[in-house]
């Protein structure tokens, strides 16, 4: 009986992934519409149905499978996702798919050369950030009490989160985060040193069961609170699992991919406020304004109070990270810090310096850091880092030398490794001979969109 069972869903699944590689639409929206567990399910060599449409150029089919919201970053056998797929193929109107959302009017216009937004961690925007309302008090009061609105958590920047009962047998924990609503949160917004930052409103409006009031626009907004002393007692009804997040690095990477999203956000900007209590122009006292997206300085002739002062808002640090492609083309150099865990190799990486451009800190970050000398470089995609407050601009470059000569300060060993041995490791197998960076982080997408570009599918 079982067995029975399970073959004839084998067959279910062989069957939509069949429509999927003919382009079958109508047979392909019958079968998700009786069952969306489909959509994710896998054949032979790991492919899914989106592959296959991405693979035959089913344009359609592929809109179907993502608005009903199948996992673009599944990977099948090869390492490929069906992103990868589609642009080996030559399918660019597909891949524009998996770009922002899939406007694939507006990417016309732009070459095919970045990774989808909706890749990279730490990049999910499900807010609406509204800066406009940042400096209507009244809307922001009333939405700290509004019982529809979403506190977020941090003591001492570390996030208050909840786990799932899988967590201790998952290989990659189950950490959601820890959702507080007015009535909760109610003491720890009244301390004095909670620092309370308005992170946006949801992008998806709820329709209201109830008659609305004049203050209720229907918007959920969310707020993210911090503080240095131990706030748990001033929590009220929290979850029985709930517990903060000691270790950014990793256990931040564990959140879903929206709520990764404002966490980066929260996190940057509380960080900012605890870094910068005082003026950084003159040391005086400094208040909170719009919505905790600004520090005021209290003494009334400071040189900060008049024109644009940027040290009056949340600072971001602009790092690059690159590939260095070697100029045989089949090679790529990876370095290791002695704090990275034993056997990983990533991008090299730095921060850009006053006066420099994305071009310029990559060749003297990698030259400093290797002793290689670089020439071409190309911008593919970026990610927010919020350990504390870092943009991580992700690029591709070429070497023109490829002697490697290690700055030991920063790093521990460089190497040249070749196409099929970065396969190996994004693949986990057997033979790799080094470990990759998590799928989180941008090097991770640096590295796999080199193998994606001209990978032999
Ligand atoms: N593969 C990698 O190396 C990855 C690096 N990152 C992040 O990228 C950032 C930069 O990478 P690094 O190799 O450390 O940079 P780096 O190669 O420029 O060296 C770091 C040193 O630069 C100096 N420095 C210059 N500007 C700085 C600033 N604004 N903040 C702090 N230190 C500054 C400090 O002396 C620091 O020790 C780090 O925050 C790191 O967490 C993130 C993911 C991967
Ligand atoms: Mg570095
Ligand atoms: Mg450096
Ligand atoms: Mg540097
Ligand atoms: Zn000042």
């Amino acid at each position: 009986m079982f067995n029975a069972h399970l073959s004839a869903k084998d067959e279910m699944v062989e069957k939509f992934l069949d429509y999927a590689a003919k382009g079958d639409l109508e047979k392909i929206s019958a079968m998700i519409s009786h069952s969306t567990t489909l959509i994710n399910e896998r054949g032979e060599q790991g492919w899914t149905a989106l592959m296959f449409a991405a693979r035959n150029g089913h344009y359609e089919v592929a809109k179907i499978l993502i608005s009903n919201g199948c996992d673009k970053s599944l990977v099948n056998k090869s390492g490929q996702t069906a992103y990868d797929i589609a642009k080996f193929w030559g399918y660019k109107h597909i891949a524009k798919l998996f770009i922002n959302g899939g406007d694939s009017n507006l990417h016309n216009l732009l070459p095919c050369t970045g990774v989808g937004d909706q890749e990279i961690y730490f990049n999910r925007e499900f807010l609406n950030r509204m800066s406009e309302k940042r400096t209507n008090s009244e809307w922001l009061a009333a939405k700290q009490s509004s019982p529809e609105t979403v506190f977020i958590v941090f003591y001492n920047l570390n996030l208050l989160v909840t786990s799932g009962p899988d967590k201790e047998t998952a290989s990659q924990p189950n950490v959601k985060l820890c959702k507080l609503n007015a009535s909760s949160v109610e003491a720890l917004l009244k301390k004095i040193d909670t620092t309370v930052v308005f992170l946006g409103v949801e992008k998806e409006v709820k329709k209201s069961s109830s008659s609305p009031t004049a203050d209720e626009d229907g918007l959920v907004a969310w707020f993210a609170l911090n503080t240095d002393e131990d706030p748990t007692e001033c929590l009220k009804s929290i979850d029985a699992n709930s517990f903060y997040i000691k270790r950014p690095m990793p256990d931040l990477l564990f959140l879903n991919e929206d709520e990764a999203g404002v966490t980066a956000h929260a996190r940057s900007v509380l960080a900012w406020h605890s870094r910068y209590k005082f003026c950084p122009t003159c040391g005086s006292e400094t208040r909170v304004d719009e919505g905790g997206h600004k520090r005021t300085c209290l003494r009334e002739d400071c040189k900060s109070l008049k024109g644009v002062h940027n040290t009056c808002y949340p600072r971001v640090d602009p790092v690059v990270i690159m590939l260095v492609l070697h100029p045989d083309g089949n090679q790529c150099l990876l370095g290791r810090k002695k704090i990275f865990p034993p056997g990983m190799f990533s991008c090299l990486a730095g921060f850009i310096e006053p006066g420099e451009t994305i071009e310029e800190a990559v060749r003297r970050e990698v030259l400093e850091e290797s002793g290689v000398r670089v020439g071409p470089v190309q911008y593919v995609s970026c990610q927010p880092w919020p350990m504390p407050s870092s943009l991580m601009i992700g690029c591709h470059s070429v070497a023109l030398s490829t002697d490697i000569k290690v700055d030991e300060n920063e790093i521990e060993e460089a190497r040249w490794f070749t196409r099929q041995q970065v396969v190996d490791a994004l693949l986990k197998a057997k033979q790799a001979v080094f470990t990759m960076p998590p799928r989180q982080a941008v090097a991770h997408n640096l590295v796999k969109h080199w193998i994606g570009m001209n990978a032999n599918l």
